[in-house]
């Protein structure tokens, strides 16, 4: 069996944003890492500073997970170097705000590869190694917008709420084994992702309610390694994710739909 020490964690989309400051607390923790993103740039610098600041190794793999046989591509980078991996992080992922019968198709299909299909190959193709490992961890990232219907984010929320799903179940089936699985669902960040997703419009009303990437980071961790099933960083979208509970669907559709109004 192999010890966390000395071992890797694999983080999809490190190059920046929520997946680059989680690599950063696992160099900190004295994790190496194997970093995972198309910009082969940014992997490069973000390497370096974490081998130089922190004495861990990180090596990097540029790869746009969004294409059909990324995640086998990834996996067979592993197995080939033999790299003892005991975290799994599968935070890569966009979103696409606007009416569903107005956005791309094409966009959203690749949008639901990469949310979707990455999460499940890579947590299939990775469980065999991460079970050699005598304490080891997935982190599938999903979103407040997992727990309702987000109109005009119906098909990203769509995503997320079948993240939350599937890390619920994993971590049942694997509750007898060394695997432990955790679900993180953050509301606002402030990273690219409005950008990319065109929510730049709502950028005023994201500022009152945006975490820094850093302080999601550190509790996405501690839940982690505490084994919490769901970890929602953030009173407010605890609240919000509670109320989701109780309040009728409707209700909550209407008010999301307020929210993101096209
Ligand atoms: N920011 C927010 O408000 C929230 C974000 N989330 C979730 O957090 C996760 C991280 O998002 P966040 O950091 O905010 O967004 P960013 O856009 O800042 O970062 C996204 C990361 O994913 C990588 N990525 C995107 N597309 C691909 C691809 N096709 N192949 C490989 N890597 C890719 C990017 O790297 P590169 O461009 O180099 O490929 C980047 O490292 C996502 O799953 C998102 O849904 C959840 C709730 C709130
Ligand atoms: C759409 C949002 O509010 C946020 N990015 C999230 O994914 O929760």
């Amino acid at each position: 069996m192999t010890t966390l020490q000395g071992t890797f964690a694999l983080v999809t989309g490190a190059s920046k944003g929520l997946g680059k400051a989680i690599a950063t607390e696992l160099a900190k923790k004295g994790y190496h890492l194997l970093l995972v993103a198309r910009s082969e740039n940014e992997l490069a610098k973000l390497s370096e500073e974490l081998q130089t600041g922190y004495g861990i190794k990180a090596l990097y793999f540029p790869i746009d997970l969004s294409q059909q046989t990324s995640a086998k591509t990834v996996s067979e980078w592993v197995e080939k170097n033999d790299f003892p991996v005991s975290i799994l992080i599968n935070n890569a992922g966009y979103g696409l705000w606007g009416r569903f019968d107005e956005l791309p198709l094409e966009d959203q299909i690749n949008m639901c590869h990469l949310n979707i299909d990455v999460v499940v190959e890579l947590s299939y193709l990775l469980i065999p190694r991460l079970s050699r490992s005598d304490k080891a961890y997935i982190l599938n990232v999903s979103s407040t917008a997992a727990y309702q219907a987000v109109p005009t984010l119906a098909v990203y929320a769509a995503t997320k709420s079948f993240v939350l799903s599937f890390s619920r179940a994993l971590r049942f089936e694997l509750k007898n084994t060394t695997i432990a699985v955790s679900c993180l669902s953050p509301g606002p960040i402030d990273t690219g992702f409005a950008h990319r997703a065109g929510l730049d419009a709502f950028s005023k009303m994201a500022e009152k309610f945006n975490m820094q990437s850093e302080e999601v980071a550190k509790i996405a961790l501690k839940g982690l390694f505490a084994h919490q099933p769901e970890i929602v960083p953030g009173f407010t979208n605890w609240i919000s994710v509670f109320a989701n509970r109780i309040l009728p669907k409707a209700f909550i559709e209407k008010m999301a739909a307020g929210i993101y109004k096209t």
